[in-house]
């Protein structure tokens, strides 16, 4: 594996919500990979290739006199992160049933215990996004489904999928990192069979699921509605994350024009993350 070279953002934020949850939603969409929160505020990461200096001028947070946003940055290797990232990991317990950890961490008594190494990939529980869909995945029957894990970062839902039963089920991710992350931690779990691939859902021609679990961002998920509906087997199931209660109207619309049914919805912190039924 080659060393990358990134560049890390320090944020510190005045007051802190809901301005750190709309800065990274919005450093995501500039091509920041990877956040990590702390009592000092917000690092942020992105590869040097894909940085510019003039990267935070168009964020719209930054031009926003309700919060005081400071930052500072500096260029490092991929180890150095991993290194930081790893300091500020503590397992994640959702619904006192699946606990998200890291190796390193003691084994924990409950139902799903899921080690995850997450290195550059986003995946471990800690954000609303996936905690949320953790928790649909909890809350549903999954024995002998087919299953597609789209944008699976660390591999983290779809091993959850697995671990409670789901038949064939794929995991793709269109960042070659997370490609072999989600690789690597199907195996750290025993879940080998899960078949994990590298793209977008340009993938997915002629698939057929019976759930399909999505948790990206608002632009991909309106992008890439149409060809989740048409994967998914009558009386399916979609889960979407990755987006503000303020974009639930617009997905949802989206939904029902390709005839998806919205069942449930769940929030944390202004995060959304719904049910909805083919
Ligand atoms: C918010 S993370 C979610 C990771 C994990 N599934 C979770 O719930 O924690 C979104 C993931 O989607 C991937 N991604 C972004 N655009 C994508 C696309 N068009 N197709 C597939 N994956 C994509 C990113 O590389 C990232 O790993």
């Amino acid at each position: 594996m080659p060393i990358l070279i990134y560049i890390e953002y320090h944020f510190n934020i005045v007051p802190k919500q809901p301005a750190t949850d709309i800065l990274i939603a919005e450093l995501g969409d500039a091509g920041f990979e990877s956040f990590v929160e702390n009592e000092s505020g917000l690092l942020a990461y992105i590869q040097k290739i894909d940085w510019k200096e003039d990267i935070l001028d168009d964020l719209l947070i930054t031009q926003n006199t309700d919060f005081k946003i400071f930052w500072s940055s500096k260029e490092i290797e991929q180890q150095n992160w991993n290194a930081e990232w790893e300091k500020n990991f503590h397992p994640i317990k959702v619904d006192d049933r699946c606990v998200v950890r890291a190796p390193f961490h003691d084994a924990e008594d409950v139902e799903y215990d899921i080690i995850i190494e997450p290195k550059m990939s986003f995946g471990t529980g800690h954000h609303e996004t996936t905690y949320m869909m953790l928790q649909h995945i909890l809350d549903t029957n999954f024995e002998g489904k087919s299953v597609l894990d789209m944008g699976c970062g660390t591999g983290v839902l779809a091993i959850l999928a697995k671990m409670k039963g789901a038949g064939a089920t794929d995991a793709i991710d269109i960042d070659e990192w997370c490609f072999l992350n989600s690789k690597e931690n199907i195996e750290r779990n025993n879940c080998g069979s899960i078949q994990v691939y590298q793209g977008d859902s340009g993938l997915l021609k002629g698939k057929k699921y019976d759930i399909i679990i999505a948790n990206i961002n608002r632009n991909i998920l309106l992008e890439d509605i149409p060809v989740y509906a048409n994967c998914l087997n009558s009386g399916g199931l979609l889960f979407l994350s990755g987006f503000y209660l303020q974009d639930l109207d617009a997905i949802s619309s989206k939904c029902e024009a390709y005839n998806l049914k919205f069942e449930k919805k769940l929030e944390k912190n202004n995060w959304i993350s719904v049910k909805y039924v083919n």
